[in-house]
């Protein structure tokens, strides 16, 4: 029959996802990769409260009510809200720490290492206060620094503070070679190691495309050209914007680790972590292979390197260790 009467019933746009959601997940930071990562959380699902937090008031109440006004468009049941303190985030499950200011155009990311130390040292004083049981995932950069800022400030343990950038890194490594080789994402397993910076190590040895290695199928030339891209994937976008950097990839970055947090997904992701003596190191973050699950960082997995790999992560190591040297807490 035609006409109104023939519509079906209005339904939500996407049924119920499955899997868990934690009691409430805090963003630090409503700019633009904070407030990416809360709507993202909130559209899995994946806390029964998104709290964003900003110091530029109104923001964060503003954007908070924003998205909670998309969803019964987009169907979840996470609700979002937004504060200028931290009265409301007390008690957060997983809080991810996006304050700071982002690069321009020219900077590099340690240029940021003095004022965004300030702000994440603010950022977790209140965070150690208010969630003392909470898992942290920082973002803000110079990013290996700032996880060793949360980490002292705060006090907590290894596997509560965990950084975010090897999942980006990868993802773009990720994505520039399905371009290159026009297959698909999904097919292209790979992991970037090292400090989120240009020295950052692309492990061509564990790069394979549904199981076959990627030099099987990709020139040299062009295997060195993506590895180069990538390295400078996060200023390549910074010089297109002009303003600001990267923060859809980014966060969706975050929120793959929250997801594999919250579900206890044991997912094997590159992260930056606190070493203990792995690959040969202690006393820094840097990005290596985690076991990510409910309790935070569950392992840090050690693979073995070529020896070029090997000293390219060891100078990696170094760019990280310089910065950290210059900042006092
Ligand atoms: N690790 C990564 O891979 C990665 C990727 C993208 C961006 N970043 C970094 O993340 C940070 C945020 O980037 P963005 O694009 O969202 O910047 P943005 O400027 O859009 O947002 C930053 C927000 O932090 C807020 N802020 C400043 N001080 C604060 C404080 N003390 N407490 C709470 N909020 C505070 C600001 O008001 C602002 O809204 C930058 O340092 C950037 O370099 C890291
Ligand atoms: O490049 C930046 O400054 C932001 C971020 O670290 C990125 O890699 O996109």
């Amino acid at each position: 029959m035609d006409g109104p009467d023939s519509f079906p019933a209005l339904s939500p746009k996407k049924p119920q996802q499955p899997g868990h959601m934690v009691n409430k997940i805090t963003v630090v930071g409503a700019g633009n990769v904070g407030a990416t990562t809360a709507q993202r959380i909130a559209e899995k699902e994946l806390a029964r409260t998104v709290v964003m937090v900003d110091v530029a008031e109104g923001i964060p109440q503003g954007k908070g009510l924003d998205q909670w006004q998309s969803a019964p468009i987009e169907g979840f049941d996470s609700r979002v809200i937004g504060s200028n303190g931290y009265d409301e985030t007390a008690g957060s499950d997983i809080v991810v720490i996006t304050a700071g200011i982002a690069r321009k155009p020219g900077m590099s990311r340690d240029d940021l290492l003095n004022t965004n130390a300030g702000i994440v040292k603010q950022v977790s004083e209140q965070i150690k206060a208010t969630s003392p049981n909470a898992i942290v995932i920082v973002v803000s950069n110079p990013l290996d620094v700032m996880c060793y800022v949360a980490k002292e400030v705060t006090g907590f343990p290894r596997e509560r503070v965990i950084g975010m950038a090897g999942v980006l890194d990868t993802a773009r490594y990720r994505g520039f070679l399905a371009e290159a080789m026009d297959v698909s994402v999904r097919d292209i397993q790979a992991m970037v190691l090292g400090g989120h910076g240009d020295t950052m190590v692309p492990l061509i040895s564990y790069t394979s495309v549904s199981g076959i290695p990627v030099t099987q199928l990709l020139a040299k030339d062009k295997l060195d050209a993506i590895v180069d891209r990538t390295r400078n994937g996060g200023a390549e976008i910074v010089k297109h914007l002009k303003t600001g950097s990267a923060y859809y990839a980014p966060s969706a970055g975050a929120v793959q680790m929250v997801e594999a947090i919250v579900n206890d997904q044991r997912r094997i992701l590159p992260c930056a972590a606190w070493l203990e003596g792995e690959y040969g190191m202690s006393g820094l973050y840097l990005g290596v292979p985690c076991k990510l699950g409910r309790g935070g960082l569950l392992q840090v997995v050690e693979v073995e390197l070529t020896d070029a790999e090997r000293a390219a992560l060891e100078q990696s190591a170094q760019a990280v260790r310089d910065p950290m040297a210059a900042i006092k807490l």
